[in-house]
Order: C-alpha cells, then structure tokens, then sequence
C-alpha cells in the first residue's frame, strides 16, 4: 500500500509540477533561431565545424544560429591541439547562473537562466569540444539533450554526452521491438550512433509485472481524479490537452514508459473488447496520443536526440563496482545505441573535496574521472553542472584539472533555496578560486565571463 501510495505521488509530481522559467522562455529554441549577429554583441570570425555532411544533421524548429562573429572572443579559452599531451582533457567548466549564483530556484528543476544569445553561445562551446558533462542530479531534473543544436554541425561534431552517476535514463522497451509490433521498430535500425542494426539480441529481463500494475493504477487514477480520463464520450477538452501538454516529460521511472503506456492500452482494449467501454468513451487513448506525439512515453531526449541522427550515445560513469551486468535492461539498450557504462576507480584521493557542499555524493575522483575519459580518447570536455559536480571540481586539489572558465550570468535574482555554486574554500586562504585573465562579454542580456584557473 505505501507503495502505491509513493506511485500516486510520484505521477502527481510528474504530472502536476512544470519547469520553472525566470523571465528567459524567449531562451527556448524556437526564439533563439533569431539569435544572429544583430544580437547586440561583436562579430565572430570562427564558424561551427562542418565537416560532416549537413544532411547527417536535419535543421528544424530547434535549430540554433549563433553569429560566426563572436567566437574570437572565446578562442582564447577554447580547447588547443597543445592540450593534447596532458593525461587529463582540455576541461571547461561552464554554466549560466542568476546574480546570486544559483543555477536552478531549486534542487530537482531546470531554471532557464540563459537568454537566446548567450544560450547560442553555449551550443558553439558544445560544438568545440569532444564530450559534455553532467551529474546524475541534471540528467534527472533536466532531461538535457545534450547535443549541439547549431545549424550546420554535423553528427561527426556533436560532443559525447557523459553522465557521471547513477542517471535511471528512460528509454524504449527493446521487448517491443523483438515482438516486431509495428510500433516502433526502426528503433535501432540505421539510428544507433555507429548505424548498428538491431541484432535480435533483446531478450531483456522481464519487467516487474506487479510494479508496474502498480503504476499503471496510480498513473490512471491521478489522471481520473483531474478528470483527464473517462470523463465524457469525445474525449480531453482543450484545457486539459493544454495542461497536458504544459506538463514535463515523464521520466526516469523505474518502469519504461513504453511499458506503461502498452499496458494500459491492453487495459483499455478489454474494456472496449468487453463492451465496458465505448471505442471513443473517455480519454485515455487521445491522451495516450498527445504523450506519445511529445515523446514521453518514449525514450529520455538525449537518447532521442541519437535516435534522430542528432546526437551522440551517452556514456555513463558509475564507480567500477556498480556497473550493471551485461543482462541489464538498461546496459543492453545503452550499448545497443552506441553508448557504455564505464567504471571508474572508487577510491576518492580528494580529501578536501568532502568540504565542498553537497559534495557527499561526489564520490569518485574528479583526477580518476578525467584521465579515465583522456584514455577513452576525449581529449577536451566541456563540464555543465549541476552543483555538486561544479562545487566538488571546483574544491581545494582540483583546480589544476580545470582549463578555462566560461559562466553566464543573467541579470535576475532567483532567491534562497536555489542550487548555488559556492564551492569550498582552503582554510585560511581568500578566495575559493579566482579567474586569470578574466574577459567579460556582453550576449544579449547576458553578462559572459571567460578566464583560465
Ligand atoms: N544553470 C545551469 O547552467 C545548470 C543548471 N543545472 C541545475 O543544477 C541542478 C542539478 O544539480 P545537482 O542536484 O547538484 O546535481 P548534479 O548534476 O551535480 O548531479 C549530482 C549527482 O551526480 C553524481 N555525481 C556528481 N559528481 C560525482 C562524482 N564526483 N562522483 C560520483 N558521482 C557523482 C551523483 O549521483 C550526484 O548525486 C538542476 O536543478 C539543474 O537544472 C545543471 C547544469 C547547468
Ligand atoms: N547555459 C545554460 N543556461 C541555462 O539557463 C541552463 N539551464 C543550462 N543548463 C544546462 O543545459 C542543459 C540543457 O541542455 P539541452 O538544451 O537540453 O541540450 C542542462 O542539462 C544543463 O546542463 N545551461
């Protein structure tokens, strides 16, 4: 019963919360294709690579446009051939913060701080190098694509997505694809980032069947009580399609959604096999549609964004004894796509790094983390957040890690209870960290400061 009960109120979170916005939705892709060189800031002379064809990498609504005149500016603090003799990779540390160096108004959400121009100009630092990094903690709140969205840079340029942590990514149910149901089986054929076919290998564990009756109950009985379902014969009005549609992704249940979703649809066409049910009485399969045309039941974005052609496989650090065995739903479909889980040696040899706050879960070693990745072949990366990945990177004995700098700062105030970037101070010392050669740049609204540690 308690169970079902965290069930109920765990959909209720999913369905009744939505991102919070400080003011910068203009930010969202679909503004930023205006994000050119009138923008208010200076030219740039480097173009974004191109050196795949550009039919490997569709334009649409997302696509963003950043003004070939401004990356002179960052050159500077971009990753050079000449880092390529360290053992750990040419790393940038960037993320967009509010006046009060928050990153998000609070743990667990995704706050758009930056503005169209300076978020333009963040998919060019993406285009530049070799891998993005994030937490656990941002793949969960965030559902981050985390891929470069610039117009012209092709799949051969896009940055390998790297999650450091346990990310419970949500994803297709490879059993689906196996019973060739029609719904979805170009899957992995032609889409994996190598063009893997699939090999009818998909046998994966069975899910939960209890579990997940669990959820497909508590999931129709908040939809119910909002009255989103079965409400009356020709289905959701177009408030609630609104809210619907207003509502985040479903995500990183432990449950596939795919799963969920196929059950509930069996559910519905008993009922309608019975007689109980009227084809189009209630709302459940508009419902079932309006999710599915976003996506929701399907897969987590950045593992979209591969499907798609759009993006790079994610690779996923977890401590060396907690990689997943080979028959792990998970694994399997992760590997399948062209992405890994990679173990990294348990041994933290930081010890400051336990002062940082929320560092607590920043086990591994940051020294660990970074020459693991240099051996894999990534020789820059580029680190996004959240707060306890910048915090405990950014603790006493790491700064020689960190290569450039690159923050965004947005003129807004977001408040106490945000995830600040506050990292921890050697006793006795002034400062945390200070940037050398500091640049300030103005895109759009946005204050930009670039530096070296
Ligand atoms: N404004 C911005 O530019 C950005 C904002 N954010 C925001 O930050 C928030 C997320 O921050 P946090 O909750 O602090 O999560 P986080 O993204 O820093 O991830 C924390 C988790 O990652 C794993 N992890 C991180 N470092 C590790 C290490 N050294 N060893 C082992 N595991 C490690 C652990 O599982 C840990 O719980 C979200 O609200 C997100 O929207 C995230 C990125 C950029
Ligand atoms: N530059 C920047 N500005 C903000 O306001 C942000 N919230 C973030 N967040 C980072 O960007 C990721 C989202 O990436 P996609 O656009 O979905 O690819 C998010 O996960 C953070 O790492 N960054």
């Amino acid at each position: 019963m308690a169970r079902f009960r965290d069930s109920i109120s765990h959909w209720k979170d999913v369905l009744g919360s939505s991102k919070t916005h400080t003011g910068n939705e203009k930010s969202d892709e679909k503004s930023t294709t205006t994000a050119k060189a009138d923008s208010g800031h200076s030219s740039l002379s480097n173009p974004p690579p191109t050196s795949a064809p550009l039919s490997t990498m569709p334009s649409g609504p997302d696509t963003l446009q950043f003004p070939a005149a401004s990356s002179e500016q960052l050159a500077p603090y971009l990753p050079t051939k000449s880092s390529s003799s360290k053992t750990t990779p040419f790393t940038t540390l960037t993320f967009a913060t509010s006046l009060d160096a928050s990153l998000a108004l609070q743990p667990g959400t995704q706050t758009h701080l930056s503005g169209p121009e300076s978020k333009a100009m963040t998919h060019y630092l993406r285009s530049q190098h070799a891998a993005i990094l994030i937490g656990a903690g941002t793949a969960r709140a965030d559902d981050p694509g985390l891929n470069c969205r610039l117009e012209g840079v092709g799949l051969d340029s896009q940055p390998r997505p790297i999650v450091v942590g346990n990310w419970e990514f949500a994803f297709d149910d490879l059993d689906d694809e196996d019973e060739g149901n029609g719904e979805d089986d170009s899957i992995l054929d032609g889409h994996t980032e190598d063009g893997l076919t699939e090999d009818g290998d998909a046998d994966g564990e069975s899910v939960d069947s209890a579990a997940l009756d669990e959820h497909v109950e508590a999931f129709t009985s908040v939809l119910k009580e909002r009255g989103w379902v079965g409400a009356k014969p020709g289905g959701v009005g177009e408030g609630i399609k609104s809210q619907v549609e207003a509502a985040p992704p479903l995500r990183n249940d432990s449950v596939s959604h795919a799963q969920l979703l196929k059950k509930e649809k069996e559910k519905q066409k008993e009922k309608i096999d019975s007689g109980d049910l009227e084809e189009d009485e209630g709302s459940f399969p508009e419902l079932t549609q309006i999710i599915s045309s976003k996506g929701w039941d399907r897969v987590s974005r950045c593992l979209r964004a591969v499907k798609e052609g759009k993006g790079k496989a994610p690779w996923i650090l977890v401590p060396a004894s907690q990689i997943p065995p080979a028959t792990d739903r998970r694994r399997k479909y992760l590997e399948k796509m062209g992405g890994r889980y990679i173990g990294i040696s348990d041994s933290n040899s930081n010890t400051d790094s336990s002062a940082a706050p929320g560092s607590g879960a920043a086990s591994l070693d940051w020294t660990q983390i970074l020459t693991t990745l240099k051996s894999e072949g990534i020789d820059s990366v580029m680190v996004e957040g959240g707060g306890t990945v910048i915090n405990s990177l950014m603790a006493p004995g790491y700064e020689d890690l960190i290569d450039s700098v690159v923050v965004t700062i947005a003129p807004v105030w977001l408040g106490q209870g945000g995830v600040v970037v506050s990292p921890a101070r050697k006793a006795g010392s002034k400062a945390a960290l200070r940037l050398k050669s500091p640049k300030w740049c103005l895109f759009g609204e946005d204050a930009v400061v670039c530096g070296r540690v």
